[in-house]
């Protein structure tokens, strides 16, 4: 994919400067530590190939440059987190296509999840199947209190199987029982449900979703690193290594598994749903 870094913005120092990419906004403050990383694929921040790598690239700058600690993952799309996997990434192409597509989102998840950051998802929008995972990455989720930004992993509603550790980061965060219903049946929570079953940690008007995703971090920020990184690593490090010892048969278990032709028909109907729902 190519990539187009973004010109910083005239300011009066480095807090003030913006970085990233073309579809990844990286709004720093060095003096907090604190970036602000938003998504800008319009129209629904499907995670393309190319948003997928840019958000990549993005992480590893902010993980590497010591100043920051903590980033919020928010959008820049209105009324949209993210849409989750791009349907047109996973349909009618070929299988070396797939594998890249899956291997990217592999490492994205991979260094969310065990990321050194604080990270927390002001979710301000949509967020489903792939949306949702990448908030259940973060070590805290605050979403915007509107019924129509439903969130959850449906992915049985498209005729296609959330992955093992698309499953394992569910249960780590609501438990087992409770992903049991929610995969099976693909739901899409509404905000007082997501926060009553444990999706998220706090639901706020929607005008307060970023600066509430502030002040929680600066508590987060409060706790020495060294200490809140084992800890990290210590809940999510098994789940982690399951993929990793895995890695490569994941990824031909999902290209055998999205190359059958029964489910490009089930996700080529799906697409045309969401297309003919506007007219
Ligand atoms: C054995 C198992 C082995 C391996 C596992 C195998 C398979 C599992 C693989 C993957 C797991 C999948 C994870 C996913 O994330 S799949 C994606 C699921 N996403 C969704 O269901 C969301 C679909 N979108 C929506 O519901 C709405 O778009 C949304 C609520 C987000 C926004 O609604 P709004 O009314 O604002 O916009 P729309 O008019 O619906 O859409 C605008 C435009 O965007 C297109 N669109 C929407 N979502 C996607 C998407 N995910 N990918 C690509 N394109 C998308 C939509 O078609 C419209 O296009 P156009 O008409 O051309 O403008």
């Amino acid at each position: 994919a190519t990539i187009r870094r973004t010109e910083p913005t005239a300011g009066s120092g480095d807090s003030a400067r913006r970085f990233g990419t073309q579809r990844v906004l990286v709004e720093p403050d060095a003096a907090s530590g604190v970036a602000v990383m938003k998504f800008k694929n319009p129209p629904v921040n499907s995670l393309s190939l190319e948003l997928l790598t840019e958000f990549i690239i993005s992480l590893e700058k902010l993980e590497n440059d010591k100043t920051f600690r903590g980033v919020i993952l928010t959008s820049d799309c209105p009324r949209v987190f993210s849409a989750g996997l791009d349907l047109t990434e996973m349909c009618g192409k070929n299988p070396a296509h797939y594998a890249e597509y899956w291997k990217a989102v592999q490492e994205l998840w991979l260094r969310l999840y065990l990321s050194n950051l604080v990270l927390i998802a002001a979710i301000n929008g949509a967020c489903p199947a792939g949306g949702c995972l990448i908030s259940l990455t973060c070590d805290y989720r605050i979403l915007a209190d509107n019924p129509k930004y439903l969130i959850g992993l449906n992915e049985t509603l498209l005729g296609i199987v959330a992955p093992f550790w698309f499953k394992d980061t569910l249960v780590n965060t609501i438990g087992h029982r409770a992903s049991e219903q929610a995969l099976q049946l693909g739901l899409l929570f509404l905000p007082a449900e997501a926060l009553q079953v444990g999706l998220v940690d706090q639901v706020v008007p929607e005008d307060q979703v970023l600066s509430t995703a502030l002040s929680v971090m600066a508590r987060w920020m409060a706790i020495p690193d060294h200490a809140r990184q084992l800890t990290k690593n210590m809940m999510r490090k098994t789940t982690v290594d399951r993929l990793v010892k895995q890695r490569d048969a994941d990824i031909q278990n999902f290209v055998s598994f999205i190359s059958r032709d029964s489910i490009q028909k089930s996700l080529q109907m799906y697409l045309e749903k969401l297309k003919q729902k506007k007219g």
